[in-house]
């Protein structure tokens, strides 16, 4: 499997936010995405995920096997938690397990993995910033999907949060997985690509 972006280009409304990003990532391949506030960061992991357009270039998968495209072989993380406040954690981790499917990790066994046993039974809207994070970080291991797209991953979280979530990334990847990152702060995470984007 390989993800490879090709002259890529994106835009908001009318705007051009980013162009001519080229980059080719095998299995075991990681990718930092850094630049100032406002370069295309989270543009860009909209792009890739298939959530916004392809402005100019492409963007595409090669040997995908069962993924016929990087929206169907990713799993997106952004800003956003996309999780249902009034629903449990369990609850909205077995949501997601369902719509995905592939299923990998329990519900309680990925909460365990983000240092989160015990809490499976509370409302989501009950967790602090950090534990809400945490879920959604749990959400990744719930479902197989090869391909990891992670907007600020770790925004919200403590010291050892920011640990657990490195070795999360670091076995994904040495399990043949592809990560994208964008983020402003160091993941961790040994031997990973970089991009620096550009303000246009
Ligand atoms: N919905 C939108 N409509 C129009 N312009 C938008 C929209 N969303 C973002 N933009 C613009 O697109 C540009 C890139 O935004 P983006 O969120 O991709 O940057 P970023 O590098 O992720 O920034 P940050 O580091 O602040 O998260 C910015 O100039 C932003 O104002």
């Amino acid at each position: 499997m390989r993800l490879i972006a090709d002259r890529l280009g994106g835009d908001r409304g009318s705007e051009i936010v980013f162009s001519d990003i080229s980059f080719s990532l095998a299995q075991g391949d990681g990718l930092v995405v850094t630049g100032a506030n406002g370069s295309g960061k989270s543009t860009l992991l909209r792009v890739m995920a298939g959530l916004l357009p392809v402005a100019r270039g492409s963007i595409r998968l090669e040997d995908g096997g069962e993924f016929e495209d990087v929206a169907a072989a990713c799993h997106y993380l952004g800003h956003e938690n996309g999780m249902k406040t009034a629903l449990t954690v369990t609850e909205n981790l077995l949501f997601w397990q369902d719509f995905l499917g592939a299923p990998r990790l329990a519900p309680d066994e990925a909460l365990e993995a983000v240092g989160l046993d015990g809490i499976g039974h509370l409302p989501f809207g009950y967790l602090s910033t950090g534990q809400r994070r945490r879920s959604s970080i749990a959400r990744l291991l719930v479902s197989h999907r090869p391909i990891w797209l992670l907007d600020e991953p770790t925004a919200g979280l403590d010291k050892a949060s920011e640990r657990r979530l490195a070795g999360l990334m670091t076995a994904h990847l040495a399990e043949g997985g592809i990560l994208v990152a964008a983020t402003h702060l160091p993941l961790g995470v040994e031997g990973m690509q970089a991009l620096e984007m550009e303000v246009l």
